[in-house]
């Protein structure tokens, strides 16, 4: 099985901090592994995820990213390489209030070719509906401007931008906290389903422990992490 991510002797603190966030010996994901990462408040899980994407940056330790040191790549490297394989799913979707659902997913791969050239030659469009129709969004739904939505039918709409043109990487970070528990295991039923289908890697992040029997693999933040100030569940 190929790796998706790797960490090694990973160290990181913000700019200022009197001691490390950070201090990660070793992490490896494997591609269409479906990883959940757990963590108390204010443990460092969306400044991992910020590291894994490239988005921050550390001197000290190698993040890979499907087989590329982040830290080698110049800036410009990191975003094309982040717009191409990597689907950011957000706490509060981040969704354009006034375009359509489906505008908002078409959006992704505006700039990312690699996912374009993904879609074997069906349009951006097309893909984009035919996603959202598994992800369970009506054919009007998907014309219907974001913000009149549900919370459930936009956060579908948002993994549906994560997914389209197949990133290798699905990174989603407590895009669950919003919905009730029968919406919720709905909801990642299908982003595991949709994973699955692309054979996507999924790391999955929540401060919600009920949630780690759905993932084959659950990472416990404090148990990774050995910096002195970390904190703990
Ligand atoms: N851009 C930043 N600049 C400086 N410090 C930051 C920045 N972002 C986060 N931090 C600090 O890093 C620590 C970890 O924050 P982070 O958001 O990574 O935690 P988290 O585990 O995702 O928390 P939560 O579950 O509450 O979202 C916090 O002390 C926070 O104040």
């Amino acid at each position: 099985m190929s790796t998706c991510v790797e960490l090694n002797r990973l160290e990181f603190s913000w700019p200022g901090a009197q001691s490390a966030l950070l201090s990660i010996p070793h992490l490896s994901l494997a591609r269409g592994e479906r990883v959940l990462l757990r963590g108390a408040s204010g443990s460092g899980k969306s400044t991992l995820l910020s590291l894994i994407a490239g988005i921050h940056t550390t001197a000290a330790g190698q993040v890979n990213v499907l087989g590329h040191d982040l830290a080698q790549l110049s800036q410009h490297q990191r975003d094309r390489l982040r717009a191409n394989e990597i689907g950011y799913i957000f706490q509060q979707f981040n969704l354009l209030p006034y375009l359509s659902a489906l505008a908002n997913v078409t959006l992704a791969c505006q700039f990312a070719p690699a996912r374009r050239h993904r879609l074997q030659g069906h349009s951006i469009e097309a893909a984009a509906e035919v996603l959202l129709d598994r992800l369970g969004l009506s054919r009007s739904q998907q014309q219907q401007p974001a913000h009149q939505l549900s919370v459930g039918q936009q956060q579908r709409v948002a993994a549906a931008r994560a997914l389209l043109g197949s990133p290798a990487l699905i990174i989603a970070d407590e895009p669950t906290s919003a919905l009730d528990q029968a919406h919720r295991d709905d909801f990642i039923r299908l982003l595991f389903e949709a994973c699955e289908a692309q054979d996507t890697t999924l790391l999955f992040v929540t401060h919600d422990a009920t949630l780690a029997p759905h993932f084959p693999r659950t990472i416990e933040l404090h148990e990774l992490n050995q910096a002195s100030g970390a904190a703990h569940v």
